[in-house]
């Protein structure tokens, strides 16, 4: 592959008087990234910041070749971003027209857009649900309405901030190979599950809003578990 999908140079985030992120240079070409460190360590805000949610305050910031802060629009057209609250991610009273709504921008024949929605709801076992009230759901139904909503779309790239929090380990399971095995899109993953970041390709380790590891998920697991067993 040639340049990195995703670049930072020197990158700070400023959020009120804080001083989130600070100084972040990284390069990431892997498929799949997970992004681990402690509670409070910046990682939310790194998946905002790749996301386009926020904006940096100093530095020069590439997502496939798209600097956020000047191509906003296209940037969420091609990427795909996942929390771990999914009640702000579900807009539409049913299941189905919540599955539709995240396809509305590509103005699909209505029989193309069923099918697309139906198979979508299919691989995220939503399929029962079609009908029932959106807001309705459970936490970890809501939480693979989110995903399919988001997935639905065909992303280059998926930005999941802890999706698999609200799930039983079944569904954790489901959703996880559908974002680690699905080799479609990249992803940029946060995580405290170390076993869920051991099955990335590339680990980036945050603490007090720097970069402290970047390399090896075997490597850099290892680093944060002796920071952890301090
Ligand atoms: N809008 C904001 N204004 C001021 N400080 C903020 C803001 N958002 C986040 N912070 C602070 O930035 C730091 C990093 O927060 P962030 O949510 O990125 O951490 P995290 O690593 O995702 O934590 P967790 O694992 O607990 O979810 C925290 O100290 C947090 O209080």
């Amino acid at each position: 592959m040639s340049a990195p999908a995703i670049r930072l140079k020197d990158v700070g985030v400023r959020l009120g008087e804080v001083d989130v992120l600070q100084n972040l240079s990284l390069d990431l070409q892997a498929r799949t990234v997970a992004v681990i460190g402690e509670n409070g360590s910046g990682k939310s805000t790194f998946a905002r910041l790749l996301g386009g949610l926020i904006n940096r305050t100093s530095g020069e910031l590439s997502i496939m070749g798209i600097d956020p802060a000047r191509r906003a629009a296209e940037l969420r057209r091609r990427i795909a971003i996942v929390f771990s609250n999914p009640d702000a991610q579900i807009i539409m009273p049913t299941v189905a027209e919540d599955v539709a709504f995240s396809l509305r921008a590509d103005r699909l024949p209505p029989a193309e857009l069923t099918q697309r929605v139906g198979a979508a709801m299919e691989r995220f076992g939503l399929t029962e649900l079609a009908q029932r009230p959106s807001h309705d759901l459970s936490g970890g139904q809501k939480q693979l309405l989110a995903l399919c909503g988001a997935m639905v779309r065909n992303p280059e790239l998926v930005i999941a901030d802890e999706p698999t929090a609200y799930l039983d380990a079944r569904n954790a399971r489901r959703v996880a190979e559908h974002l680690l095995e699905d080799a479609g899109h990249r992803l940029v993953l946060v995580t405290h599950d170390l076993a869920l970041a051991a099955r990335c390709e590339q680990v980036v380790l945050f603490a007090g809003g720097a970069l402290v590891g970047l390399g090896e998920p075997e490597e850099i697991i290892s680093q944060y578990e002796a920071v952890l067993a301090c």
